[in-house]
């Protein structure tokens, strides 16, 4: 291990990174709420601001993968859709089976130049992390209860009032509806099995509701639905500390663009369109464990500069602070006030361990650990 690798798998280092994207995040927050003013006044303004801003704090976590651990992000799809990526409103369906599948998505909106922007129907629970949840109720995210009986409503109304948002973005499907364990695998295959479905070996079964309702409220807006597969190579289980620690990944994305106009509108047919994409998707997980490789060229867009300027201009702004306040904690000499100071810092530690561990499968939650009764209508 050389001396640089090293250091980036010091503790240390990881409490730095968290101590300047925590800091740096709630000042964002902060400015975020100062723009509710504003969109009194000018939504438009107020959103074209709210993107900005978010785009500091997601770009931070982007910079960790793509210039700390410089994970390599391989782009698989055809060269006919690639112009259009960045350009247009899309739906993105991508498999939810990696503690950092979101930090990939990331990744591709940086380059695409939609980070900002980006959106996804995510669990409420996310809504109450501090930072990222925070910084998500400006962008105007859609929360889902996971409880179609409220979740119906909810999720259309906050669909409905992206139909004038001012910039291209994507929006983020996680069919699965949870992350991908061998127990949820298992009891979704024995949903499918009762629904009379071929079964899935690669993922669980989708739910179709979320991606019905998000289609039909987004037609008209959105043009075409990215149907996106996530692999690693060389059986890699990434994680987000193993990013901090500069880890090296390899993740590969197979993408292709279907027009939004090719996905039936009835709910009955929407469902079967969604169960048979991700039949195709599984097949093509199968044919990456057999040959290493998605099918179809690979045209990947290089990393860009901005996310590492942001992280590095957040670094320099408030490392300054922090090795003041340590130069006058231990010139202090006072045995209380370096008491308080190490506790608080180990409530800090303990939080920043809370906000990592929201990412890591296993620490998930139960949904979809469970048989529910069956709707056989
Ligand atoms: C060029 C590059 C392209 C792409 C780059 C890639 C990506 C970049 C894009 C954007 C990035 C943006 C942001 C990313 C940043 C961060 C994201 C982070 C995390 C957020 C993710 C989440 O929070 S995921 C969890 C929340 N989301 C979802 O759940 C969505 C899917 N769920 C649904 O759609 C659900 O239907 C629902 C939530 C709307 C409602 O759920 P509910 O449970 O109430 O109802 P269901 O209909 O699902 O359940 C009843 C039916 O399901 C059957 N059933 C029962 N048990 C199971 C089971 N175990 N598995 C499957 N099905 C089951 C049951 O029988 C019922 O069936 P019916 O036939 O009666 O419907
Ligand atoms: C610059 C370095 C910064 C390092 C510090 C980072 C601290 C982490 C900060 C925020 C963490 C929140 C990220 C939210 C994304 C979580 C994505 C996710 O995958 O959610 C799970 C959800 O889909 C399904 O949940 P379950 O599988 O049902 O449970």
């Amino acid at each position: 291990m050389g001396l640089v690798q090293l250091l980036k798998s010091q503790v240390l280092c990881h409490l730095i990174m968290c101590y300047v994207f925590v800091v740096s995040g709630l000042i964002i927050n902060l400015l975020q709420f100062c723009t509710l003013p504003v969109w009194l006044i000018n939504k438009q303004l107020a959103r074209r601001i709210n993107i900005r801003l978010a785009y500091c704090i997601s770009s931070q976590m982007v910079a960790t993968l793509e210039w700390w651990s410089e994970t390599e992000c391989t782009l698989y799809t055809d060269p006919e859709s690639f112009p259009l990526y960045g350009n247009e409103n899309a739906i993105v369906v991508l498999n939810h089976s990696y503690d950092i599948d979101f930090l990939c998505g990331w990744t591709f909106c940086e380059r695409f130049g939609v980070l900002g922007s980006s959106k996804v129907l995510a669990k409420k629970e996310l809504s109450y992390v501090p930072v990222i949840g925070w910084m998500w109720y400006f962008l105007e995210i859609v929360f889902c209860k996971r409880k179609w009986e409220e979740d119906r409503t909810t999720v259309a109304q906050s669909l409905q009032n992206l139909h004038d948002y001012p910039e291209n973005f994507w929006f983020l499907l996680y069919c699965e509806g949870t992350r991908f364990t061998r127990k949820k695998h298992q009891i979704s295959m024995k949903v499918a099995e009762s629904k009379g479905l071929p079964k899935l070996k690669y993922h669980l079964l989708p739910r179709t509701k979320g991606f019905w309702v998000t289609v039909q409220n987004l037609r008209g807006k959105a043009v075409a639905v990215y149907d996106a597969t996530l692999n690693f190579r060389n059986n890699e289980t990434p994680t987000l500390l193993g990013v901090m620690s500069g880890k090296k990944y390899h993740a590969d994305l197979y993408v292709r663009r279907i027009p939004l106009d090719l996905i039936p509108e009835d709910e009955a047919e929407c469902a079967a369109w969604l169960h048979k994409l991700y039949q195709e998707k599984d097949g093509f997980q199968e044919q990456y464990a057999q040959t290493g490789r998605f099918p179809g060229p690979v045209k990947s867009p290089p990393r860009r500069p901005w996310c590492l300027i942001n992280w590095l201009f957040w670094v320099c702004l408030l490392l300054y602070p922090l090795g003041l306040l340590l130069v006058q904690l231990i010139s202090s000499g006072s045995a209380l006030t370096i008491a308080v100071a190490v506790a608080l810092f180990s409530a800090a530690s303990l939080g920043f361990r809370w906000m990592i561990g929201q990412t890591e499968i296993s620490r998930g939650s139960s949904y979809g650990s469970k048989a529910v009764p069956l709707n056989n209508n």
